[in-house]
């Protein structure tokens, strides 16, 4: 689904930042990311959401080569890649309800065609009885699984997720967790970005560990 080839990145005219990864995201997968802090976790997400582009090799989504995306062809395809953002990006002056039906709502869809599926969403990730809260009144944990909701409504095939249990406690990571897992079952491929060990060894899954640039992948 997602397809790098010899891909490298450099900011400007500094060093490699990542080098050569060649790796493939496929349909319905479930993987970790993992490395030390500046190893290049962030750098690597951002291209797998199209923030940025590589400056070497080739990277492919959904059977495009994304050098070749024009501008109008971006949103369509960013559509199928859910983000959960590591500070959760949700829109202060919006209740859980408006964050999550936005996506949506930008996208001109009337409001009768989507008001259940936000509602059943939101009870999904256990927030329904926040669903008419602001950001700042909700925990960490609470915003987490807003954005989570939000990266999840227009149902994208891929679901990243950087550092998504960076803010909760250890049930409550746990809790998430199995909701990536209930999420993959049902068909969504999921890649968590993590430096916890401890949720790792909680499954079975393939690890993309980032190293000083370069990336080995453990199935
Ligand atoms: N916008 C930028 N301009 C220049 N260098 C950058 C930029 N963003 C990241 N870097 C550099 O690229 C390298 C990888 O950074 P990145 O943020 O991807 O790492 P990371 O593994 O996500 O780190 P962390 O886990 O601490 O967030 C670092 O050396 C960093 O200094």
């Amino acid at each position: 689904m997602i397809r790098f080839e010899n891909v490298g990145l450099r900011y400007d005219m500094g060093p490699e930042v990542l080098r050569d990864l060649s790796f493939e995201i496929q349909k319905k997968s479930f993987q970790f990311l993992t490395g030390p802090s500046g190893a290049g976790k962030s750098s690597l997400l951002r291209m797998l959401f199209l923030a940025l582009k590589p400056t070497r090799g080739l990277i492919t989504v959904l059977g495009r080569d994304v050098a070749t995306l024009s501008r109008a062809d971006l949103p369509s395809i960013r559509r199928r890649i859910g983000v959960v953002f590591q500070d959760f990006r949700l829109l202060d002056h919006m209740t859980t309800y408006e964050n999550v039906a936005l996506p949506l709502r930008v996208r001109g869809r009337s409001e009768d065609s989507y008001r259940q599926d936000v509602v059943d969403l939101i009870q999904w990730v256990g927030l329904g009885e926040r669903l008419h809260a602001y950001p700042v009144v909700l925990s960490g944990g609470e915003k987490q699984r807003a954005a989570i909701a939000r990266a999840l409504i227009d149902r994208p095939d891929v679901l990243l997720a950087d550092e998504p249990t960076g803010n909760v406690d250890p049930p409550l990571a746990r809790r998430l967790l199995r909701l990536f897992m209930e999420l993959n079952r049902s068909g969504t491929a999921v890649v968590i970005a993590t430096h916890d060990l401890g949720l790792m060894e909680q499954v079975e899954a393939r690890r993309m560990v980032l190293s000083d640039g370069r990336l080995a992948v453990y199935d």
